[in-house]
C-alpha cells in the first residue's frame, strides 16, 4: 500500500466530530460572534418551532418540546427522571404560544401548561450539536503514535490512594483503549483490588477472578501453549465484554509475548480506502458462537451483530467484534453480498496484520494490562514452560460511569 509510510508517521487520528466540537473553525468562530449580536428568534412553523440562536437556526418537533419539558409536573429533577406519560400526548400537539425571553423559550400548551427551555440547553441537545460531537473522543494509533505519546503507566501505591491517579489513567485508557498500572503485587488478590478500584467485576462462565495455563482445562485454545492471533473476546456474548484485565503471575519459559492491535485505527483505514467494505462490516450481521460440552462445563452462547457497530447519527464506531477462532456459521448474509462481505472482511484483515499496527508487550508479574475489548485486539505468540496469566473481566457501564464522574468524555 502506498500509504504505509505516510501511515508509520500519521499524526494521531481522532474519530470524525472531536475537531469540531473540540475547536471550531474561524468560520464559525466568526458567524457566532455575529450570531452573538443578534437577538435570538423562533418561529412555530405548521409541524415544528424554529430557533434561530448563536448563528444557527434549528428545527424543534412539537411532541420532542413537550416530551422534555423540564417543569416538576413531567420531570423529577431530584432523581434526573420524567415523570409525563409520553403515552398520553396528543401526537398533533402544538402550542398556543411561543416567545423567546431572556434566553427562554417559553411555550403555552393547549389547556395552559407551560414549558421553559432555556435556549443553551436547546441548542446543546439538538440533533445538529449530536451531529457534531465526538461521544467518546479517542486518539486512534499503530505502533509509533503509541510509542511517541509515551503514555506514563500508574503505579499500585498512587494508583491505591489517589483518585487523581486514578483519573489520569482513566483518561489514558479512553483515549487509547489501553492502560497499565505497574509494581502490583504478583496475587490474584493484588489483581483484584486493582481491578475493583477501577470498576465492578464481570462474572461469566470462566469464573470472577480467573487464572488459567496451559492445561485445556477448559474447551478453549486460549487454555494452551498456541500462538493467538489478534482478537476481541467474548464477542458470542450478545454484549461483549467491555474490559479485559490480565497479570502474568509466572512464567518460566520462552515467547508468550502480548500483541496489541488498535482494531479502529485498522477500521478507520478500510473507511478511507475502501468505503463500501467499511459499510458492509458495519450493516451485515453475523454470529460468534462458544460451544463447550467436557464433564464440567457446559456452556452454548450465541452473540450476534456486525463486525462494526457504528452510531447511525455521527457515524462514530463503538464496538468491534472480531475473532475468527469463535466466528460461527455464516448464514446470516445473502448470496449476492458473501463474496463482498469476505473482501470486506480480508480488507480488515489486511489492516489489522500490518506490522507497523502491531504493539508487542511482554506481561510480567507487576504489569497488569486494561484492554478495552470493544475496541483493542489482544493475541499472543505461542510459548514454552509454565505461564499462569490472572485477571478479570469488567463491566463497561461502570467503567464509564467513574470516568463520567471525574468529569470525563464517556
Ligand atoms: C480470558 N479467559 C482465559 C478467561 C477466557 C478466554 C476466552 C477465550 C475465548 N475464545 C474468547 O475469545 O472469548
Ligand atoms: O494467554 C494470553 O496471553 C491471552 C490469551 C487470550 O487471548 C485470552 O485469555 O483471552
Ligand atoms: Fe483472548
Amino acid at each position: 500500500m502506498p500509504g504505509s509510510l505516510d501511515m508509520r508517521k500519521a499524526e494521531p487520528r481522532l474519530l470524525c466530530g472531536f475537531r469540531t466540537s473540540q475547536a471550531p473553525s474561524r468560520r464559525m468562530t466568526r458567524s457566532r460572534a455575529w450570531a452573538a449580536g443578534s437577538a435570538p428568534t423562533c418561529q412555530p412553523l405548521e409541524d415544528c418551532l424554529v430557533l434561530n440562536y448563536g448563528g444557527t437556526r434549528t428545527r424543534f418537533n412539537y411532541v420532542w418540546l413537550r416530551d422534555h419539558c423540564r417543569s416538576p409536573s413531567a420531570y423529577n429533577s431530584q432523581t434526573n427522571q420524567r415523570k409525563l406519560d409520553t403515552g398520553g400526548v396528543d401526537l398533533g400537539i402544538r402550542p398556543e404560544n411561543a416567545t423567546v425571553q431572556e434566553g427562554q423559550l417559553i411555550l403555552t400548551w393547549p389547556g395552559g401548561h407551560v414549558s421553559e427551555f432555556s435556549l443553551s440547553w436547546l441548542a446543546e441537545n439538538s440533533y445538529e450539536a449530536q451531529k457534531k460531537t465526538t461521544v467518546q473522543p479517542r486518539i486512534l494509533w499503530n505502533y509509533d503514535i503509541y510509542k511517541n505519546a509515551n503514555v506514563p503507566s500508574a503505579k499500585w501505591d498512587t494508583f491505591m490512594s489517589s483518585d487523581d491517579e486514578v483519573k489520569k489513567f482513566l483518561q489514558n485508557y479512553l483515549l487509547y483503549g489501553i492502560a497499565f498500572v505497574d509494581d502490583v503485587p504478583a496475587t490474584v488478590e493484588a489483581t483484584e483490588t486493582v481491578a475493583q478500584r477501577v470498576s465492578i467485576i464481570r462474572e461469566t462462565t470462566y469464573g470472577r477472578m480467573w487464572c488459567f495455563t496451559s492445561d485445556f482445562s477448559r474447551g478453549d485454545m486460549a487454555y494452551s501453549q498456541l500462538a493467538l492471533d489478534r482478537h476481541t473476546d467474548t464477542s458470542y456474548f450478545q454484549e461483549p465484554c467491555g474490559i479485559q484485565v490480565f497479570h502474568c503471575l509466572k512464567h518460566e519459559g520462552t515467547g508468550g509475548r502480548t500483541l496489541l492491535v488498535d482494531g479502529f485505527y485498522a477500521a478507520e483505514k478500510v473507511r478511507e480506502e475502501s468505503p463500501e467494505s467499511y459499510e458492509l462490516l458495519a450493516r451485515v450481521p453475523i454470529r460468534h458462537e462458544y460451544i463447550e460440552t467436557s464433564d464440567h462445563h457446559q456452556n452454548h452462547m450465541t452473540g450476534i451483530g456486525p463486525v462494526l457497530s457504528v452510531y447511525p447519527w455521527n457515524n462514530e464506531m463503538y464496538l468491534i467484534r472480531y475473532n475468527n477462532y469463535d466466528r460461527s456459521v455464516i448464514n446470516t448474509v445473502p448470496h449476492d453480498l458473501i463474496q463482498r462481505w469476505y473482501a470486506a472482511h480480508r480488507d480488515l484483515t489486511t489492516e489489522l496484520r500490518r506490522p507497523e499496527n502491531e504493539l508487542w508487550v511482554k506481561l510480567t508479574p507487576g504489569k497488569v494490562i486494561f484492554i478495552d475489548n470493544w475496541r483493542v485486539m489482544h493475541g499472543r505468540e505461542s510459548f514454552t514452560g509454565l505461564r499462569q496469566l490472572c485477571g478479570c473481566y469488567l463491566t463497561r457501564d461502570d467503567v464509564l460511569s467513574s470516568a463520567r464522574g471525574f468529569g470525563l468524555l464517556a
